[in-house]
């Protein structure tokens, strides 16, 4: 029996418990109330384990429903609304009189209720003592990379939390990194009147998606007013009584310019958190990533002691911690378990969204749609599947059923997809896989 790390609970501010049961002896401790956590945590309790799930926030749902995927979802939404009551509605045939207008105050209680409404204060005790166990799943999650010559103040240089909480709406806003967090903040704050600037070190944006469909968001993004610096990197930041100052210079070096900004997101990545859990005490190896090593099995160097979530290799994505705390469980149980990495979707939730079930990077030498499907030539199986268009994150479903059933570009073409619907692109583009499309999608 291991004790569940002292360190671990000893240096945790609070200890939350919900539907599974605290006390000695525990069966399983997981630390963190994050996706990975608490979706592991409910598992280990259905399979009748003993199981304290140990948060130090006072709310359970971690990075994901606290600050990260469901208030920026929240502003996402309310943003896109305003964009089309100004921009679209009219086309419609919806005049608003006076025209569409900003309540930023309320926009912002509006995406709270929405946390609240999934986080739900558990109640919460804050002890420090020790939980014996015979499992820990360490499931901490991520904290946001930082800059050393752009350090974030929470107050004109925010990282995502910060830029969920802005009181004013900016006039000049520069967003550096242009990932997922970039894309998604830098579009809501645009839409509702930002001049928005993504600095980007590669010569890309979204570097993990396939790079044709990277270049068609850019495209795209461009037409809704974002500006791109692409091969760029900041190399330092002065703030002045009006405003910021940025350096910035080509990525390989050369000539220096100064851009201004009146808040600055930096969005350049996360890295693992394992702060304070005492890891070389306990003889749990991590990266040089500080990623924890684990095996195929979530079994980290040491024994009892399992990892899972954005802490461990793979995408930082909520859907890919909550798989692998379900799995590690049920390892533990005893029982098989396995995740095909291959079919793991990811979504930028721009407009229109973007979303890929793998990460195939074939250069372009195809017929591109809104689909794009790419097959292995001997077998026919679809390999991966990227989508650009409204609803892709819904749609991007099909694709990852296919990657993991196995399903032929032939077999996708032979099935019949309901018209009029944006699925049928599916179709189209599996067909086009043998030269036989029969309509084309564009945007
Ligand atoms: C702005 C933003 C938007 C995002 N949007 C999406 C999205 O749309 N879709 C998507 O799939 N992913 C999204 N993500 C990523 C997603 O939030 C993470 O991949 C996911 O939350 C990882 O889950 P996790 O359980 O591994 O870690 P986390 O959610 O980070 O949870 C870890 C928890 O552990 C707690 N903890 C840490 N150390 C200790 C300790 N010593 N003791 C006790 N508790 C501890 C932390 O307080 C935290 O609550 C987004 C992230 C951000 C920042
Ligand atoms: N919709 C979603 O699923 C979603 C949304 C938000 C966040 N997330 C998760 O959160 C993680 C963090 O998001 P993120 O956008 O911060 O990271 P990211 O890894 O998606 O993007 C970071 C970007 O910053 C660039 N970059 C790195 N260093 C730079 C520098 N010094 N100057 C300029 N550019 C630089 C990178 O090339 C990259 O394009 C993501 O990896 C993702 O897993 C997911």
């Amino acid at each position: 029996m291991i004790r569940a790390s002292t360190r671990a609970v000893g240096r945790t501010e609070g200890l939350v418990s919900r539907s599974m049961s605290s006390g000695p002896a525990q069966d399983l401790v997981v630390i963190g109330g994050g996706p990975g956590g608490y979706v592991a945590a409910i598992r280990a309790a259905q399979l009748g384990m003993k199981t304290t799930c140990v948060e130090k926030r006072g709310t359970l749902g971690g990075t994901c429903l606290n600050v990260g995927c469901i208030p920026s979802k929240a502003v996402l939404h309310s943003s896109h609304l305003y964009e089309e009551a100004t921009h679209s509605f009219k086309s419609h045939g919806i005049n608003l009189p006076g025209g569409a207008t900003i309540d930023l105050q309320q926009m912002m209680r509006k995406k709270d209720q929405s946390v609240f409404n999934l986080t739900r204060g558990v109640e919460e005790s804050r002890m420090r003592r020790v939980i014996p166990a015979k499992n820990i799943l360490i499931a901490t999650g991520s904290e946001v990379s930082t800059l050393p010559t752009v350090p974030i103040d929470d107050q004109t240089i925010v990282s995502s939390t910060g830029v969920l909480e802005l009181s004013d709406v900016p006039r000049r806003m520069i967003v550096i990194g242009g990932g997922y967090i970039g894309l998604e903040m830098g579009s809501v704050w645009s839409r509702l009147g930002t001049e928005v600037t993504v600095v980007e070190f590669l010569d890309r944006i979204v570097p993990a998606m396939d790079r044709e469909i990277g270049a068609q968001l850019m495209r795209i993004l461009k037409k809704q007013r974002l500006n791109f610096k692409l091969s760029t990197k900041v190399v330092g930041a002065t703030k002045t009584p009006v405003g910021l100052r940025l350096t910035v210079e080509p990525s390989a070096g050369g000539v220096q310019e100064i851009v201004e900004a009146d808040v600055v997101l930096v969005s350049i990545g996360r890295r693992p958190y394992t702060a304070g859990l005492g890891l070389e005490n306990v003889g749990v190896q991590v990266d040089r990533r500080g990623q924890v090593s684990i095996d195929d099995h979530f079994r980290t160097s040491a024994q009892g002691v399992y990892a899972v979530g954005d802490v461990v290799r793979g995408p930082m994505l909520a859907h890919k911690a909550e798989d692998e705390g379900l799995v590690a469980v049920e390892i533990m149980a005893g029982m098989p378990g396995h995740i095909n990495y291959n079919a793991i979707p990811v979504v930028v939730y721009t407009n229109p969204e973007v979303a890929m079930a793998k990460t195939y990077d074939s250069g372009g030498d195809y017929a591109l749609g809104m689909v794009k499907i790419l097959s292995d030539k001997a077998t026919d199986k679809v390999l991966g599947m990227h989508v650009i268009g409204p609803g892709a994150g819904e749609m991007i479903a099909e694709g990852v059923l296919a990657i993991e059933t196995g399903t032929t570009t032939k077999e996708i073409a032979k099935t019949v997809h309901a018209h009029p619907t944006l699925s049928e692109a599916f179709r189209e583009a599996a067909m086009s896989a043998h030269g036989k499309p029969t309509n084309y999608y564009k945007m």
